[in-house]
């Protein structure tokens, strides 16, 4: 089977947002939201990007689509560095790059009609009469399973997931190569997530689009991706397979993530709370294990072909 080429080289990247204060709003520290990250993600690949709230995942994607400034660092989209861009508007990178975010209410403007609200990215990027365009939102629609008379409709008349498959329809719409996916069905609930899910699978499998998948919800992510990075304080603790990640967990941070997954298998449940209780202790135990004296990640050290870990040089080795 041949290597699917590189989409997308994050090279890194760092965020860091001032901090002003006093009478003068001079500028008195930074957070680092984001603090060196690198990764590929690969064409028709789904990357996970998981971490508590604050990590600084959805950084990354606004950084991405152009929403936030890198303070520093290269996102390389099909040979051309994205923040070096002058003339953005014109670059195919803007209709190659789609973003759906977590709130279809507030991400969807409820002054327009679901018709105008999917057109944006046709009438932008197409040279379509009226009724192509017509054409092409019902045929969208339809992809995430709505009706066609959807579109003549505003946002505050559907549901939450029938929303969030139209913001999957929006993002769909110019034909993209990568959608970035900011924790897409967190304010769903658990039956509308997996169908939201399947239709967004579904997709991708017959579009070959690219995902960055950002969730703080290990679970949620595992049937979507193949690729996850795990972040916390504004740095990749550990980068790995699916079965890396899920089956062989290293540092600490992701064993902690993966034991907060509640758990329905009645049978295991003992189980689980002893894997939580013994994680907690490992946690509360070695801090200097997996963190430095300042409290940073460690940079990350490769420990097979797919697999990395934040985890101190050899010689500072605890
Ligand atoms: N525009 C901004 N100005 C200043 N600080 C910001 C800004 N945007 C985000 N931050 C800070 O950067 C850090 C990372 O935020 P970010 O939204 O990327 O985290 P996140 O992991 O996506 O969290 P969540 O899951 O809650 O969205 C946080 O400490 C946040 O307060």
């Amino acid at each position: 089977m041949s290597e699917s080429k590189d989409l997308i080289t994050i090279k890194d990247l760092c965020v860091h947002y001032p901090i002003r204060s006093g009478f003068f709003n001079r500028i008195t520290d930074y957070v680092y939201a984001v603090d060196g990250v690198n990764f590929t993600i690969k064409a028709g690949q789904s990357y996970g990007i998981i971490g508590e709230s604050g990590s600084g995942k959805s950084t990354i994607g606004k950084t991405i689509v152009g929403l936030e400034k890198a303070t520093h660092g290269q996102i390389i989209y099909d040979g051309y560095d994205v923040t070096k861009r002058k003339n953005r508007k014109k670059h195919k990178y803007n209709k190659d790059v789609q973003m759906i975010f977590q709130d279809s209410l507030s991400s969807l403007n409820p002054r327009k009609k679901i018709l105008d609200i999917i057109a944006e990215p046709i009438r932008n990027f197409e040279d379509f009469t009226e009724d192509q365009v017509k054409a092409r939102v019902a045929e969208l629609l339809n992809i995430v399973g709505l009706e066609e008379e959807a579109m003549y409709k505003f946002p505050h008349q559907f549901s939450g997931g029938q929303r969030q498959r139209i913001g999957v329809a929006r993002a769909v719409a110019s034909n993209p190569k990568l959608i970035i996916a900011d924790e897409p069905v967190s304010a769903l609930d658990l039956s509308v997530q997996a169908q939201v899910l399947n239709y967004m699978k579904k997709i991708q499998k017959d579009l070959g689009i690219s995902y960055m998948f950002i969730s703080h919800d290990l679970g949620v992510v595992y049937h979507m991706c193949d690729n996850l990075a795990i972040m916390h304080r504004g740095k990749f603790v550990e980068i790995g397979s699916r079965d890396d990640i899920y089956n062989h967990p290293q540092h600490i941070y992701t064993k902690r993530l993966l034991a907060a997954i509640p758990q329905v298998d009645v049978e295991h449940r003992d189980e689980h709370r002893a894997y939580r209780k013994q994680v907690e202790k490992e946690f509360t135990e070695n801090q200097d294990k997996w963190y430095d004296k300042d409290g940073k990640v460690y940079d990350l050290r490769q420990i097979s072909e797919t697999h990395w870990v934040a985890l101190p040089d050899a010689g500072e080795e605890k």
